[in-house]
């Protein structure tokens, strides 16, 4: 049986010494002294390296505290975000709030005195460094971002704990139409697995917020009336993305149907602009246009060029916050629905399509460069041929009125992108 001693002795020096004690006495007193020092120092380096680790946990531990969700300080940073400072003002809570059009929002309602409360998961989809500038800018504006998923439900249930949000502007999503071919689980998770977390999140929340959120044009996909109406078919998706928005509209209708959640979707035609989004055909070819790369154009049917209702994101803003403006309170409570609310989708669009060409000749224009173009016929990847939007009902309800151009607007959004990637005016235009 081993002695007490030995059980408290660590296992290798332990057993160098015990070696030693057996080996020799004689060779044990000569070396006693020496040993013991030894033994004296390990004894120091192990009380220090101890203190040095508890340090560092309770470092740790209190850096948690001060800064994880959940915590004191994040609760205080939560509601001091969402504080109103206006007369009838509004508290918003926007998912995808690092996102292109969720930074503009946020910044366009804290601006007017609205409380605003962001998350975003910082996924990788696009270079996460413009999500993390986009923050940057939102702290300049006292908007508080969480870094977080629309997935998490003991995260969004402890956020209707702490503020009684009463919007929630829903922009958080997995977009673009033919990286769905390639992550299409992504889209899963974001647009239907996150959009019904959120939904029971909101559903359960007392009082409950009203909902506006970003469906698509793409869920018009195969239609060929045009311009697109709201009360067009929308049961031919081209792409699991418009699949997945078209989901959306039917889960959010079941929401509002038993739960009495006020509900407006809002159907953004290709969205661009200054801090746009890089995998959209406007910014890569402008990136590829400066760097001397080639650009592929698709090409429709019958080698009729593609064309698309390019809206500005101030307009898209407008409509957003005009949404919010007019969106009808939610009608439950306890999860149980009092009586019947309001269920909205609108067309927020430009109502002028332009074909890809001409908008890649708008770019050269701006950047004083000539693309290599390569005219490709379209993939079966998704894609529509065209998009054009009535906005007749935006314009009813929302006083949405388009006021930017594509040419306008691809200035703006050029002068953006020298700016931000360091382009000298000199060293861009040739
Ligand atoms: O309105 C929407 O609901 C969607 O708008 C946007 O989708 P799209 O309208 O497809 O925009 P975008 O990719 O810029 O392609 C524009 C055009 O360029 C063509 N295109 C594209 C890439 C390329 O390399 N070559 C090319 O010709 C392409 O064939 C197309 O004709 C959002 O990404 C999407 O998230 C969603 O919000």
């Amino acid at each position: 049986m081993r002695g007490l001693e030995e059980e408290f002795i660590p296992s290798t020096p332990g057993k160098f010494k015990d070696k030693t004690y057996y080996s020799s006495n004689r060779q044990f007193h000569r070396c006693f002294a020496s040993t013991s020092t030894m033994f004296l120092w390990a004894l120091f380096l192990l009380a220090l390296t101890a203190s040095y680790l508890s340090f560092q946990s309770f470092m740790d531990s209190g850096t948690r505290y001060l800064s994880s969700t959940g915590s004191l300080h994040w609760e205080k940073q939560v509601r001091d975000s969402a504080q109103i400072h206006r007369v009838n003002g509004m508290s918003v809570l926007v998912t995808g709030a690092a996102g292109f059009v969720g930074s503009h929002v946020s910044i366009a309602l804290k601006k007017r005195g609205d409380g605003v409360v962001g998350i975003d998961n910082f996924n990788n989809y696009y270079d996460p460094s413009l999500k993390k500038a986009r923050k940057n800018l939102l702290n300049l504006q006292n908007v508080y971002l969480i870094e977080g998923d629309i997935n998490d439900v003991r995260m969004l249930t402890k956020l209707f704990d702490i503020v009684a949000f009463t919007h929630v502007m829903h922009l958080a999503a997995q977009a673009g139409v033919r990286y769905a071919m390639e992550n299409p689980k992504s889209y899963v998770h974001s647009n239907i697995a996150g959009l019904v977390t959120l939904l029971e999140a909101c559903k359960n929340a007392n009082p409950q917020p009203a909902i506006v959120w970003a469906s698509s044009s793409s869920v018009y996909g195969l239609n060929e009336k045009v311009p697109f109406s709201e009360s067009d078919r929308t049961d031919q998706p081209a792409s699991l993305y418009a699949a997945t928005k078209k989901a959306g509209e039917e889960i959010t209708h079941t929401y509002n149907h038993i739960y009495g959640l006020s509900i407006t979707g809002l159907r953004f035609f290709t969205v661009y602009g200054p801090w746009g989004r890089p995998d959209m055909a406007y910014f890569s070819f402008t990136r590829n246009i400066l760097q001397g790369k080639p650009i592929t154009v698709y090409r429709g049917k019958n080698r009729v060029d593609l064309a698309r209702d390019f809206t500005y994101i101030d307009d898209i803003v407008k409509g957003c916050v005009g949404s919010l403006d007019t969106a009808g309170k939610s009608t439950g409570s306890g999860g149980k629905k009092r009586a019947p609310a309001m269920f909205r989708i609108f067309n927020l669009g430009n109502t002028s399509p332009v074909t890809v060409p001409m908008m890649v000749a708008m770019l050269e224009k701006h950047l004083k460069v000539k693309a290599k173009k390569h005219v490709l016929d379209m993939p079966g990847n998704g894609d529509v041929p065209f998009t054009h939007a009535n906005i007749s009902l935006a314009h009813k309800e929302l006083g949405y009125k388009p006021t930017t151009n594509l040419q306008t607007g691809l200035g703006k959004f050029v002068r953006w992108y020298l700016s931000y990637y360091g382009y000298s005016q000199e060293k861009s235009i040739k």
